[in-house]
């Protein structure tokens, strides 16, 4: 039986008294990889740090794992990639020490860094390619690389599920193209991941859903977009009106497909 990673019910969030979040019900299960899309402060930053409890919900109730945020226990679990680079302001932390702090809450349990550990930021960086920078300062990279060293420390803690917040954002076609080939080799191990875009891109395959936040709300819980061409393709059911499929581009303005 799959196991039911987030599960968030009429999750209400305010900032001064504006609602953000306005009553959102979304309930993610292993193995699932959910595109959250909407337009630029639609909430979607806000859903995803509360989901993990880094925002206070003010209504409704959200689980990770079955437990309330400030109950769950096993963060190893999750791995987490913020918007954008948050550690190393004024400490200089090389790009090895931030990838390799994605291994505390597992070394918690274990103690003391393994060869394990090592094996997996090793691993980790190989696979953001960045080993030939892990000993530089993690500041002087460039802003898609500094992308890279987070979603190398997510990738380094073998989570169950990855939650990633616009991990393509100022990342390059090719950086992309590796994101969504190794999101794909974790996917076939069963792996769970929540991640916030803005265009599919190379990712496309590999979304099993979209969820569309408008305005605080869930718009749409479904398919994900196709792009542009999809109609082209070999065995494409020809059954919907092309007026809602204007997806290849910003998917800001996606309408969900219809049913
Ligand atoms: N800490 C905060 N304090 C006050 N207002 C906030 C805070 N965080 C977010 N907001 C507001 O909440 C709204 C939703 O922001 P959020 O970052 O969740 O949107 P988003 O959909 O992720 O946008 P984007 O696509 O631009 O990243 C915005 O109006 C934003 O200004």
């Amino acid at each position: 039986m799959s196991e039911t990673a987030f599960a968030m019910t009429d999750g209400r969030v305010s900032f001064e008294g504006k609602p953000v979040l306005r009553g959102i019900n979304l309930t993610v299960s292993s193995g699932e990889v959910v595109a959250l899309l909407g337009a630029n402060g639609s909430g979607k930053s806000t859903l995803v740090r509360s989901l993990l409890g880094l925002t206070p919900l003010s209504g409704g109730r959200t689980l990770i794992y079955g437990a309330a945020p400030a109950r769950f226990r096993d963060w190893w679990r999750i791995g987490y990639v913020p918007q954008r680079l948050q550690v190393g302001g004024g400490v200089p932390a090389t790009v090895r020490e931030v990838v390799a702090s994605g291994r505390i809450a597992r070394q918690r349990r274990l103690r003391r860094t393994s060869a394990a550990d090592r094996a997996a930021v090793a691993d980790a960086l190989e696979a953001v390619r960045l080993s030939d920078r892990a000993g530089d300062p993690v500041q002087s990279l460039s802003g898609g690389q500094q992308q890279r060293v987070l979603i190398a420390r997510a990738l380094a803690g073998e989570p169950d599920t990855y939650v990633m917040d616009e991990p393509t954002a100022g990342v390059d076609a090719e950086t992309q193209q590796l994101l969504a080939d190794t999101l794909a080799g974790l996917v076939l191990g069963g792996k769970t991941v929540v991640l916030v875009v803005h265009e599919l891109g190379p990712l496309e395959p590999i979304i099993t859903r979209g969820v569309l936040i408008r305005e605080g709300v869930v718009a749409h819980d479904g398919p994900p977009p196709r792009p542009e061409g999809e109609c082209a393709r070999p065995g494409h059911d020809h059954q919907h009106p092309h007026a809602t499929e204007s997806v290849a581009g910003p998917l800001t303005g996606w309408q969900g497909d219809p049913r």
